[in-house]
C-alpha cells in the first residue's frame, strides 16, 4: 500500500515504540497505520477521553436532545487547556447546512467522533481518527480501569497498513449499510464496498446467512442437553450447522463477529455432549475475547464456559477408560 505518511502528534516517550501513526488515507482524510508488523491480540493504542459526557435521557424515536448534549459539551469544553481545545476542534465532523451556520460546532464534532463507553459517551482524540470498513481489522474497548479505550488487532497486521474499525453493525447488506453510515456524510469506499457487483452480492449474501444463522440458533443457546430422539437429532444438525457459520463469518472476514460465532459453536457441542468439540471452540472464542476485553462479561462468561466443558470432557475420558479397563 502507498501511503504519504504525515507525521504528526506521535508521542516519542520512554517504553516500546507507538505501534500506529496518523497519516493520509487517500479518500478519508486522515487515517491511522500501523508502523510495525501486528498479530492478533497487540495492542495498538491506549486512548484517554478529552472529553466525557453522561448522555441526556434518550427518547425513544428522537435520540437525545442534542441542545442539552450541545449545552454538556459546552461546559465540558470550557474547562479544557487550549491545546486540548484546538485537538477537538481540528476533528473531522459531517455537518448539516445549518450547522456549518453555527458558531457552535461541538456537537457535530461529538456525533462524527464519540464513542459509547459504557454509561457515557467519550471522545478519544487519537481513536477518532479511524476510519471505518466494512471489514475492520481492529476491536476496541473501554477501559473504566485504566481511563482509556483500548485498541487491539483482531488479525495480522502489515506495517503500513491503515488501521480499520467499524462504525455499524456489519450483519447488513452494502445498501442498508450506506444507509446508517449517511449520518457520517460519507459513501463507503472499503475494500469490501469496492468490489464489482459479482464480490457485492455474495458478500451482501453471506451476511444474510450469517445474520440468520445467528437469529435461528440464539433459542439453542442454553447448556442443557436435549432429551427426546427428535430434539437429540436437531441438536446434531445445529452442531454441524454451526461451523458453517463459523466458516461463513471467517469468509467474510468478520472478525469483529469470531467471538460470537465460535461461542455459538462452543455451546451447540455442548448440547450433544461433544465436550471435546464445546472446549476447542470455547477456547478459541475466550482467547479472542480476551485480547478485545480481558475483563469482558463476556471473557468472564468464556471462562467459566469452557472450564465446565473441559471438566465435562476429563468425566468423559475417565468414565470410558473406567469401562474399558
Ligand atoms: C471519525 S472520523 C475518522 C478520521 C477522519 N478521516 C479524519 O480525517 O479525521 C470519520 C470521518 O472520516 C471519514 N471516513 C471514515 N471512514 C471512511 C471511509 N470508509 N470512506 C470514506 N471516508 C471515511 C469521513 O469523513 C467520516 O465522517
Amino acid at each position: 500500500m502507498s501511503v504519504r505518511y504525515v507525521f504528526f502528534a506521535v508521542a516519542c516517550t520512554a517504553g516500546a515504540p507507538e505501534a500506529y501513526m496518523i497519516g493520509s488515507s487517500p479518500g478519508k482524510g486522515l487515517g491511522v497505520f500501523a508502523t510495525q508488523a501486528l498479530e492478533p491480540g497487540d495492542i495498538i493504542m491506549r486512548d484517554r477521553p478529552v472529553i466525557r459526557i453522561t448522555p441526556p435521557p434518550f427518547h425513544d424515536g428522537i435520540g437525545y436532545s442534542l441542545n442539552e448534549v450541545g449545552v454538556l459539551l459546552r461546559r465540558e469544553f470550557e474547562l479544557l487547556a487550549e491545546d486540548a481545545r484546538a485537538d477537538i476542534l481540528s476533528l473531522t465532523a459531517h455537518m448539516t447546512a445549518a450547522e456549518k451556520e453555527a458558531i457552535d460546532q461541538l456537537v457535530p464534532i461529538f456525533r462524527s467522533n464519540a464513542y459509547n463507553t459504557d454509561q457515557a459517551i467519550s471522545l478519544f482524540p487519537k481513536v477518532a481518527r479511524i476510519n471505518h470498513s466494512c471489514r475492520p481489522n481492529v476491536g476496541y474497548a473501554w477501559s473504566e480501569r485504566l481511563d482509556k479505550q483500548v485498541v487491539t488487532a483482531l488479525r495480522p497486521i502489515d506495517q503500513g497498513e491503515e488501521i480499520f474499525v467499524s462504525y455499524i453493525p456489519l450483519l447488513h447488506s452494502r445498501e442498508d449499510r450506506q444507509k446508517r453510515l449517511d449520518q457520517y456524510g460519507f459513501k463507503c469506499t472499503c475494500e469490501v464496498c469496492a468490489q464489482d457487483t459479482a464480490g457485492l452480492q455474495a458478500s451482501d449474501q453471506r451476511r444474510k446467512d450469517i445474520s440468520k444463522a445467528f437469529s435461528d440458533f440464539e433459542p439453542q443457546l442454553t447448556l442443557s442437553v436435549p432429551q427426546s430422539k427428535a430434539a437429540k437429532k436437531k441438536a446434531h444438525n445445529n452442531a454441524k450447522a454451526s461451523i458453517q457459520l463459523a466458516e461463513l463469518v471467517q469468509e467474510e472476514g468478520l472478525a469483529d463477529y469470531y467471538v460470537t460465532a465460535y461461542r455459538v459453536v462452543a455451546i451447540l457441542h455442548a448440547r450433544i455432549e461433544d465436550w471435546k468439540e464445546a472446549t476447542l471452540w470455547g477456547h478459541r472464542s475466550y482467547k479472542l475475547s480476551k485480547m478485545v476485553d480481558p475483563q469482558s462479561d463476556m471473557t468472564k462468561e468464556l471462562v467459566a464456559m469452557t472450564n465446565e466443558f473441559i471438566s465435562r470432557w476429563n468425566d468423559d475420558v475417565r468414565n470410558r477408560s473406567r469401562k474399558t479397563s
